[in-house]
């Protein structure tokens, strides 16, 4: 038996997913997965309409039943679906249930072992009250602080006879790995609907599972700690801020050179206004790809000019970000340095040597620290706190693959508006 490739559409509009789904299951998906957010949104009609558009497909309804599960299962059945999920996390009796609906109403039943403590013991007991298949599944919000399912899959699929599926950020390069570890269905939603090309992601992981191969991708995977800098580069200021739920960013920071962005590691200086001896000592404390953050108080004389800008290339120090001022921006323009300050000025202060390297600082509400990290272009300049890093960095990926995916909604003649359902959208106020 081949491997069974689903797609799971979790979108919040049914006219967006099914534009997915026409040329994903063109491109070889099997079976065609209501996602969560689409039956919440849509209703089961997601169902229905799924079932009347691709009649000779397996449907999966993702009810992620907790409670309720011979009403739930009934309802999802009628409306088309083939297969119907249930949480692992469930109680017994709620799975039992499901698994008798549905047998009544001719539907397949999944337990997903999301979340749940002990998976493998879960397992074994959910295959014992009668379950036809088994999904592990790493939920995407753990996806983003760097979990995969593989070790947890390969477990499963050993402990019981039913079939096992995958869900949890599959893509290109780990698709191949999913199959290695026991699959019998993989399970891809980012991967594909994220997509900018929809029919061509579906190619790349047919083929990676079919030939069990490893198909590079810089989207659609998520990074751990050892690799933050890898997403950072990848987004913009803004795709952080709003993983940051529209949070980061320092106030009246503005960037010196259009053009120019940096990503990188944080260190910070604190100095008295005008004087630039810490702000130029850090250079020499700073790693490479650092970007040195100064508080100067936000006020001149500058801290910072040409020759800093020449020093800290030598010692490979990615940009720089100053409250405070800066000067010879004449000059620095052509070393395409990344520089972000408060004012720019042609007066500097002396070096007496006040202030820290490496200490806290405060820069409007925000206290920045040393191993924080920011992402700074046209836009401005936004810090993402080191304790957060991994989390944060990987969300700004999913906001930046969501954003890929709307642009050729619209580049295919569609408005903003018209893509993103505005008007049934707007916030409601009360
Ligand atoms: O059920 C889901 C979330 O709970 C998703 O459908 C599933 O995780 C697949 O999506 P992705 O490939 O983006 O992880």
């Amino acid at each position: 038996m081949g491997i069974f490739l689903q797609l799971a559409l979790d979108f919040v509009d049914l006219s967006r997913a099914l534009l997915v789904a026409e040329s994903a299951m063109a491109a070889g998906a099997d079976w065609l997965e209501a996602g969560t957010p689409l039956i919440k949104s849509e209703g089961l009609n997601a169902v229905r309409e799924l079932r009347r558009r691709f009649p000779h497909h397996c449907i999966v309804a993702d009810m992620k039943i907790m409670d309720a599960g011979r009403i739930e299962v009934e309802c999802a059945a009628k409306a088309g679906a083939n297969l119907v999920d249930v949480l692992g996390a469930a109680s017994d009796a709620t799975i039992a249930e499901c698994i008798q609906a549905g047998k009544n109403y001719g539907a397949k039943i999944v337990v997903d072992l999301i979340s749940v403590p002990d998976p493998v013991t879960r397992a074994r007991q959910v295959e014992a009250l009668g379950a036809d298949y088994l999904t592990v599944h790493v939920a995407i919000d753990d996806q983003m602080v760097g979990r995969d399912p593989f070790e947890t899959l390969r477990q499963v699929s050993q402990a019981v006879q039913i079939p096992v599926g995958v869900a949890g950020g599959i893509n290109s390069a780990t698709a191949a790995q999913a199959v290695a570890s026991g699959a019998s269905y993989i399970i891809v939603g980012g991967a594909i609907t994220k997509a900018k090309n929809p029919d061509q992601a579906t190619r790349e992981i047919r083929r990676a599972i079919d030939e069990q191969v490893v198909i590079p991708t810089t989207l659609f995977h998520r990074v751990g700690a050892a690799h933050i800098i890898e997403a950072l580069k990848q987004v913009s200021a803004a795709n952080l801020s709003d993983a940051l739920h529209r949070s980061g960013v320092l106030p009246d920071i503005r960037p010196v050179f259009a053009g120019l962005k940096v990503a990188g590691r944080v260190l910070t200086v604190r100095t008295y206004p005008g004087d630039w001896a810490k702000p130029v000592e850090a250079i020499d404390r700073a790693e490479p790809g650092d970007v040195i953050v100064i508080d100067a108080g936000g006020v001149g004389p500058a801290v910072w000019g040409e020759l800093a800008t020449h020093s800290a290339i030598q010692r490979h120090v990615a940009g720089v970000v100053i409250h405070g001022g800066l000067r010879d921006a004449g000059d620095i323009a052509p070393l395409r340095f990344p520089a972000f300050s408060r004012l720019v000025m042609p007066n500097a202060g002396e070096p007496k040597g006040f202030g820290e390297i490496g200490i806290p600082i405060r820069i409007g509400q925000m206290t920045i620290e040393t191993g924080d990290w920011l992402v700074g272009d046209d836009d401005g300049v936004v810090v993402l706190p080191q304790k957060i890093a991994v989390e944060y960095a990987n969300r700004a990926m999913d906001v930046l693959e969501r954003e890929n995916r709307i642009r050729e909604e619209i580049k295919s003649g569609k408005t903003l508006a018209t893509v993103t359902e505005l008007l049934r959208w707007e916030k409601k106020v009360s």
